[in-house]
């Protein structure tokens, strides 16, 4: 794989500990607020450190100012630390990549139709390129002319070549890549800067990373309790008066430390970021972090046929004629359809054709006018000059078509479109003029391996969809084979994005994977759009992640990966809170047992001194953000399994879990501050 899981090596947590300490400035820190809270206390203590007694009289001297000081300043340290480790894996991932994006050359086509050679940086959109042999493609682009097996391995790890060609769904090729056999020429689609490898850098640097909505929601609920706390230990300040407690400055930002939520707020963004870095490591482009969210709760997948459940090679394998038209008769009217058709599916018939003995003099068809196939009319054929039409088509089509044109449909036409159709292959039909001559087969084979994870999907309470432009008979093979729940067939571009309105609008979360040009407003609509990196660029622009691998049961790992990261901070959120209520039943008795002894009941930790018990819950509070990064960065741990199953387990892990841990840590760290005669 080209992004590997760079994993944790002695380098990057070096760099990280650098980036710590940068990240002390606070109009960074400002971002979090929680943790810029202990940043002013850390501050207000250092300057404690240096004159005990800035704010009055001090108690507890300049020893205790200098300890919570560190201790402060470890605190946002250690929160530091996450978040700069989970970028850091990103960066390593990026300089990886940046290996791949060398200055190239590019041979650029000028007016007079010539070629020169430019650097690749100064290639714009509507550039039209040629690529030789063993040369880089210099940047993203469509094939206009030719085919040429293309090494990808740069982006997607994938050594095998892929063949990509002019027209259909393949022609789409990506700056970085390497041509390893015959030449194209490419119609550049990008301008600097916004290439594929550029985007791809930039999302694994975490340099486009964007807060989700729910990060949102969460920071500026940590920000209210932070607050409320705030005033609440303002309010202990007159209570402390009245019972003749001296409750010193340090104190007083030592408990609003212990109190306010610092552990989530020290490792949110690092369960974030680290979450993207998951889904990257599938080799899965993510392009917002809310789509990986989104795909934590997906309800609907709705997959396109061709080239996505198929591998959307479709060949043409036999010509079968219908009526009394001969087998010679057939082949030489699908030739005719197909001359001039770049699809692949035309130039395959051509070659099938031409392989069978058939030909057809150039003369015939010069001047002729080109109908070319769309997702729409799902036709393809020519005019000829002499006002001959040549057509062939999804058989639906064909008929309508023969109708208006006043022909006659043969009877044995259905019956052979349907056979192949039932034997999971596409039947086009074959006309000319009023004259349907046959039907064109098709083939395509299911990717292997999918019906096992479909039925996953099914356990996890997901529906899948196959939506495809193809025939409803074809459509219900291939379904079958697949093993998805239900398909839409013949759907053209319009009625897909209907299948997934329908969804969205019963309040559904909708995932699509395709890789045609005619699902690329589908993609755009679903909450989750996967493209599959062997389809169009129209496709890959309107997706919101890509598969390098053009698999579409990816999505599983993404959808595992989405809900684990939104399990991952409830967890911590859960932890984290419930820790801060433990914080202060270890303090608060201890506070102010010497002045209300009734307070004896509620010490149950009996811990050493007031200070002691201060200081222990602090160096807890530190201590425990570092202790929980490895679950942020690697996810709590995720199963398959009801939804209210799991809250309610991980209320008992985390909610429970994060009162007592608390309750043993601090009452651990006290003794050992008591045998050091630390306070
Ligand atoms: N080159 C072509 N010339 C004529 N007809 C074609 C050609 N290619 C495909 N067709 C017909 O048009 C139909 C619709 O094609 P479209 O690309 O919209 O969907 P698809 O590729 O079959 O399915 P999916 O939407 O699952 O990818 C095909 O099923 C086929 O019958
Ligand atoms: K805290
Ligand atoms: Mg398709």
């Amino acid at each position: 794989m080209a992004i590997q899981n760079a994993g944790i090596s002695k380098d990057l947590v070096f760099q990280a500990i650098i980036d710590s300490f940068k990240k002390l400035n606070p109009l960074v820190m400002i971002k979090n607020p929680v943790m810029f809270v202990v940043e002013v206390g850390t501050l207000i203590t250092l300057i404690l450190s240096i004159k005990p007694d800035i704010f009055g009289f001090s108690t507890v001297g300049r020893g205790y100012n200098v300890a919570v000081f560190f201790i402060l300043l470890f605190t946002v340290l250690f929160a530091n630390f996450a978040e700069a480790l989970a970028e850091g894996r990103g960066k390593a991932q990026a300089d990886t990549l940046r290996k791949t994006k060398s200055e190239t050359m590019a041979k650029v086509r000028q007016k007079d139709g010539s070629y020169k050679e430019l650097p690749s940086t100064s290639l714009r959109k509507g550039d039209i390129v040629r690529v030789d042999t063993g040369e880089l493609i210099p940047s993203d682009g469509e094939i206009i002319e030719g085919l040429a097996s293309i090494d990808e391995s740069a982006i997607t790890g994938e050594s095998a070549p892929v063949i990509k060609e002019a027209g259909g769904d393949f022609s789409s090729v990506t700056g970085g890549t390497r041509v390893v056999s015959d030449y194209i020429i490419v119609k550049i689609m990008t301008d600097p800067g916004e290439s594929f490898l550029d985007k791809m850098i930039a999302l694994v640097e975490g340099a486009s990373r964007q807060k989700t909505p729910n990060e949102i929601a969460l920071t500026t609920l940590l920000a209210v309790l932070t607050l409320i706390f705030l005033f609440v230990i303002m309010t202990l300040v007159p209570i402390a008066d009245y019972l003749k407690v001296r409750l010193d400055v340090a104190t007083l930002i030592a408990l609003l430390v212990c109190l306010i939520p610092t552990t989530i707020g020290g490792l949110l963004s690092a369960i974030g970021i680290a979450g993207m870095n998951r889904v990257t490591q599938f080799n899965v482009l993510a392009m917002s972090g809310k789509a990986v969210e989104a795909a934590g709760d997906i309800n609907t997948m709705i997959l396109d046929k061709t080239g996505t459940i198929t591998f959307g090679n479709r060949m043409a394998s036999e010509f079968v004629p219908v009526a009394n038209v001969s087998e010679q008769e057939v082949t030489l009217a699908s030739l005719k359809a197909s001359v001039k058709d770049e699809t692949p599916e035309g130039r395959s018939v051509v070659e099938l054709a031409r392989k069978q003995g058939v030909d057809w003099d150039e003369k015939e068809y010069e001047g002729a006018e080109i109908i070319e196939f769309t997702a729409e009319t799902r036709m393809s054929g020519l005019n000829l000059s002499n006002g001959t039409q040549i057509r062939k088509g999804a058989v639906d089509a064909i008929k309508k078509y023969i109708a208006a044109q006043g022909g006659r449909v043969p009877v044995d036409l259905d019956k052979k479109a349907d056979e192949i159709a039932m034997a999971g292959g596409t039947p086009l039909a074959v006309a000319i003029d009023k004259t349907i001559y046959g039907v064109i087969y098709l083939k395509d084979t299911v990717k292997p391996g999918l019906k096992e994870r479909f039925a996953e999907l099914r356990s996890m309470g997901i529906k899948t969809i196959m939506c495809t432009g193809d025939n409803p008979l074809t459509a219900a093979t291939i379904a079958a084979e697949a093993g998805v729940d239900d398909f839409i067939a013949e759907a053209k571009p319009e009625e897909k994005i209907a299948a997934i309105k329908k969804e969205q609008d019963e309040g559904k979360l909708v995932a699509m994977t395709g890789d045609g040009t005619n699902d690329a407003p589908a993609l755009a609509q679903a909450d989750v759009g996967l493209a599959m990196n062997s389809g169009t660029m129209a496709a890959k622009e309107a997706a919101n992640m890509i598969d390098l691998d053009s698999d579409p049961t990816k999505l599983l790992s993404v959808i595992a990966i989405g809900k684990q990261l939104l399990i991952t901070r409830g967890a911590l959120t859960t932890f984290s809170i419930s820790n801060d209520i433990a914080k202060y039943f270890a303090i608060i008795p201890a506070l102010f047992i010497t002045m209300i002894p009734q307070l004896q009941s509620l010490n149950v930790m009996g811990l050493t001194s007031p200070k002691s018990a201060i200081l222990s819950a602090l160096i807890f509070n530190a201590i425990i953000i570092p202790l929980l990064i490895p679950i942020a960065m690697k996810g709590a741990k995720y199963k398959a399994m009801n939804a209210n199953k799991l809250l309610t387990r991980n209320l008992l892990i985390y909610g429970f879990g994060g009162v007592v841990v608390p309750f043993i840590g601090i009452k651990i760290i006290d003794m050992i501050v008591a045998v050091l005669h630390l306070a």
